[in-house]
């Protein structure tokens, strides 16, 4: 299924995605999701992961504002997620800040995300290469860690998608570059977590590798769109979910190198 298919089946479709992300993430990824063509749902709690993951399309988990209840969800939500052949991505924000951190992204590594998001300082850390990140921030370029997610996504076993000025995704066989947006999307906190929410959306409606190219195209679309009428990150944020609603499949081939 290519790109702009998995688009039509995710409008058609309007799949629900359980999304475990972070306190600062909250709004903007679900507004983000909303504004595809998906329906969100913010669900932590320990107690109610059992119910609500397996009726969901996917799952998305994000490990922002990590704390040790959240964990417990994260980590019963990914084994189901697995047994119930429910595609998941993991979005292991600044993994390398503390050991706390890093072992919990590896913890769930090992539960076989479908699709693995993050900067390229994540990236490069999740595959045991050093790199200069800045908590949430990326401190290296996608060029340089594209080695790293191929290395990544021959054993991990997930699609792996790197983002940046120019994005990259690898199944470890196939690979592209996605371009377009602007500067402007890094000065927007928790896009990134939105952009892994929105990946959630169209692992539920396509296969892995087309579903990360497609939710990376619709990002660098839009970007692109709103920068033409934005005048600082505010206004960009208010035009950035406008142009992700009127974003058509057939826009996407326009990133997509
Ligand atoms: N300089 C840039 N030019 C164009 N798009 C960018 C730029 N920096 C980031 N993006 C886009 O912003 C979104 C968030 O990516 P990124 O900032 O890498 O994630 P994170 O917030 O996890 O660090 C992605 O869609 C990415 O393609
Ligand atoms: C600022 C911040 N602090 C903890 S999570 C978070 C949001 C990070 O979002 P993104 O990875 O999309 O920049
Ligand atoms: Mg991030």
């Amino acid at each position: 299924m290519a790109p702009q298919d998995v688009l039509t089946a995710l409008r058609d479709k309007n799949p629900l995605v359980h999304c475990i992300t972070n306190y600062v993430a909250m709004n903007i990824a679900a507004n983000v999701v909303l504004a595809a063509g998906a329906s969100p749902a913010m669900v932590h709690a320990p107690e109610e992961i059992a119910d609500f993951t397996p009726i969901c399309g996917a799952l998305t988990i994000n490990i922002g504002t990590l704390s040790t209840p959240w964990q417990a969800s994260m980590m019963n939500a990914a084994t189901l997620a697995s047994a119930h052949k429910i595609p998941w991505v993991l979005d292991p924000v600044a993994h390398f800040i503390s050991d706390y951190r890093k072992r919990a992204a590896q913890d769930l590594l090992a539960l076989r995300p479908t699709i693995v998001r993050g900067n390229a300082s994540e990236i490069l850390a999740l595959a045991g290469e050093a790199g200069a990140g800045k908590g949430a921030d990326a401190g290296d370029s996608v060029d340089a860690a594209q080695g790293a997610a191929k290395a990544l996504a021959a054993a991990s076993g997930a699609v792996i998608a790197i983002t940046g000025p120019v994005d990259f995704v690898t199944d470890g066989a196939q690979e592209a570059h996605v371009s377009g947006g602007a500067p402007l999307m890094s000065q927007i906190t928790a896009l990134g977590c939105s952009q892994t929410a929105l990946m959630g959306a169209y692992a539920a409606s396509g296969s892995a590798f087309d579903a990360a190219l497609g939710a990376l195209a619709h990002f660098k679309v839009a970007g692109t769109a709103a920068s033409k009428l934005a005048h600082g990150p505010g206004s960009f944020q208010m035009h950035f979910l406008d142009a992700l609603a009127a974003t058509q499949p057939d826009d996407l081939a326009k990133a997509i190198l």
